[in-house]
């Protein structure tokens, strides 16, 4: 594929996959059938949503976090035995937290192969026990699993919160999205608490992603000229994601609210670098980093410490792809990457770039095809949370 140098055009973006995992999950937990709509075609989603409705009592996982963490939390309280597998990267993932979490509260949850990881034995039961505290700095991923089945305890759940909040957005979405469905939370000074109650189900549309939007706003940055309309995105969103918007500005890439999405046009850039802590948008550090060296803009990134956990790990598999096109980027103290504005010339006329089984390194780079010759190796990884990318992508090739 050859981008062309000028992108015009609107794109059609997935549903949040976040807002699908945690719909899917409170219907379940209401035992309700009322339609979910636009409900993300994610493989995470997918294969939660055929884990909600199978029965067996092995389920796979997949790739997805957010996947295995909830429906660990949903099977634990219900009584039986439960087997959860997942694939070899999701094996790497920890998930001691939600785990230590969930026997605390009575359940009795073992690991099949290593202390600390997945795969996991689950012996489910009434869950009594109601008060917790756990770490918040590894995933926000462990509390939104407990959340989410808080109202269905039997004692209901406090829980405290220590240390920062990673992806505190996530946390606040579950919270508002429980909200939706007629539950009451409080969450003062770090400690959440939810009595038991019932969720009141009723029919919702889920929103369009604004983590896949950032893959056409790099487009937009990368290109010479042109103007995109993303449909489906709205100014009001459940997703901390939305709050990408400032920074594309000071990028010189300008949003405006339409009835049916968001009009990206390109306007004059306001930073000649950047320093921002990505802590409350951890998936969005890739789109930065690369559209950050592309128009050499020198940076410095922090809160990056939970990318090492992610589909791969995400700095260092930054550091080693962008080093191909002769950026240098340093992580010279644990959360930190920075590029200094530091290139050296390379000769290779095609770069090929590895994708390491994650999505968003295969649709970070993507647009770097508009000014340079790429090859994306094991392109179909889109699918985690993106399956129609490369179509949507096409319609800016230059040989369409
Ligand atoms: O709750 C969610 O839907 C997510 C939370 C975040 O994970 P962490 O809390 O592990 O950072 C984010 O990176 C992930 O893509 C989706
Ligand atoms: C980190 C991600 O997802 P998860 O943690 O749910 O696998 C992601 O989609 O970038």
């Amino acid at each position: 594929m050859k981008l062309s140098k000028n992108v015009a055009g609107s794109v059609k973006l997935p549903a949040s996959k976040s807002i699908s995992n945690r719909v899917l999950l409170i219907r379940a937990l209401s035992y309700s059938f009322l339609p979910i709509h636009n409900l993300s075609e994610a493989e995470d989603t997918l294969l939660l949503d055929k884990a909600l409705n199978s029965n067996t009592n092995r389920f796979y996982t997949g790739d997805g976090g957010t996947t295995f963490r909830f429906i660990t939390a949903f099977l634990s309280k219900i009584v039986g035995e439960w087997y959860i597998d997942c694939s070899e990267r999701m094996k790497e993932r920890p998930v001691k937290v939600l785990v230590d979490a969930l026997n605390e509260l009575g359940a009795q949850i073992t690991y099949t192969e290593k202390e600390g990881y997945p795969p996991l034995h689950i012996l489910g039961s009434n869950l009594n026990k109601s008060k917790l505290s756990i770490d918040g700095s590894i995933s926000s991923q462990y509390i939104t699993a407990l959340l989410l089945i808080a109202p269905s305890l039997v004692n209901g759940l406090e829980l405290k919160i220590k240390g920062n909040i990673a992806s505190r957005p996530y946390m606040e979405m579950t919270l508002k999205l429980m909200e939706e469905f007629g539950v009451k939370t409080s969450f003062v000074d770090n400690k959440i608490s939810i009595a038991p109650q019932d969720y009141q189900f009723k029919p919702f549309t889920v929103e369009a992603d604004w983590s896949g939007a950032s893959y056409f706003y790099e487009l937009l940055s990368l290109s010479e000229k042109g103007e995109l309309f993303l449909v489906g995105l709205t100014r009001n969103s459940l997703q901390g994601d939305a709050q990408q918007v400032e920074l594309w500005k000071q990028l010189g890439i300008q949003t405006s609210y339409e009835e049916t999405g968001v009009r990206l046009t390109k306007v004059p850039r306001t930073i000649e670098k950047l320093h921002f802590d990505f802590s409350d948008m951890p998936d969005l550090v890739q789109t930065f980093a690369v559209v950050c060296c592309f128009k050499n803009i020198p940076f410095q990134f922090t809160g990056v410490e939970t990318l090492k956990i992610k589909e791969t790990n995400r700095i260092k598999a930054l550091i080693q792809e962008l080093k191909k096109f002769g950026y240098l980027l340093t992580e010279q103290k644990e959360g930190t990457l920075s590029w200094y504005g530091k290139r050296k010339g390379i000769d290779e006329k095609m770069v090929s770039i590895k994708t390491y089984g994650d999505h968003r390194m295969a649709m970070a780079f993507a647009p770097v095809a508009i000014i340079h010759s790429i090859e994306i190796k094991n392109p179909e990884v889109v699918k985690k949370s993106f399956p129609d990318f490369w179509q949507e992508l096409r319609k800016f090739d230059c040989n369409q």
